[in-house]
């Protein structure tokens, strides 16, 4: 089954990089299929206007609701569907989780809004309500100029788990917040050489004494995460389970 992802934005030209590396393989193997749209080809003036000052007043511009309905007609169409996910990225979203990320891997068509300016009106994202599973996400705390970082960076975060994407799977079972490692922080990864710089490899990964290596990396993995993570620990005992 491809995915079918489609982009909405002033900017298109971001969605370039899509076309190589990892997302460009998946792309060609027809996993994927990544379409790139510029908003202003669904506005008909001269001067190819989305914005306009807010109503009730305040500082900077909103994107206008027309060209976004417009855009949503010709991309996805008229009639509702529960089985369209749209994304808007947005400072007042719901935080973006890996959870998000797994059931969107099975999602069969997935339409990025990227806002600029202060925001788009809102009842676009009302109308988007009406007909299809809406997503307001957040990537974090903090604001970016526009959502084509963050339609970006969820992309990846999404593609990445598309069974057959991934060479080996089993790389994935492993990483941080995915259920193998109960929700706590990976623990520190190293390589050959043994010693680089004067820093060497913890003597017990050279162990070979695998229940020694085991307990190692939990512990490294628990200490990490109540070091720089207390909201990823169960606030009971301070330990995760
Ligand atoms: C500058 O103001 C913005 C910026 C952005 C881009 O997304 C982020 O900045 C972001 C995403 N995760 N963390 C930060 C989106 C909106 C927006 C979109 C739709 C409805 N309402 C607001 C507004």
């Amino acid at each position: 089954m491809t995915m079918r992802l489609d982009y909405l934005s002033i900017f298109p030209a971001y969605f370039d990089v899509l076309d190589i590396s990892l997302l460009g393989k998946a792309a060609v193997n027809g996993l994927v299929e990544v379409h790139a749209h510029d908003l202003r080809d669904w506005t008909h003036d001269r001067h190819r206007t989305v914005d306009d000052t807010p109503c009730g007043g305040g500082a900077g511009m909103v994107m206008k609701p027309d060209p976004w309905g417009e855009a949503f007609d010709e991309i996805i169409g008229t009639e509702p569907d529960s089985s369209v996910h749209v994304i808007f990225p947005s400072p007042s979203g719901a935080p973006f989780t890996q959870s998000a990320a797994q059931e969107l891997s099975s999602a069969v068509r997935i339409v990025f809004c990227c806002g600029r300016y202060e925001g788009i009106d809102h009842r676009v994202i009302d109308y988007a309500r009406s007909m299809w599973t809406v997503h307001e996400v957040s990537l974090g705390d903090y604001v970016l100029n526009g959502g084509e970082v963050a339609a970006l960076a969820i992309t990846e975060a999404v593609v990445r788990l598309v069974p057959g994407f991934m060479g080996n799977p089993e790389s994935l079972a492993e990483e941080s917040f995915s259920a193998g490692q109960d929700g706590l922080l990976e623990y520190p990864l190293f390589t050959r050489p043994v010693s680089w710089r004067g820093l060497d490899v913890p003597e017990v990964l050279m162990s070979g004494h695998h229940g020694r290596i085991a307990k190692w990396r939990r512990d490294e993995s628990v200490r990490l995460t109540c070091e720089r993570r207390p909201d990823l620990t169960d606030s009971d005992f301070g330990v995760p389970h």
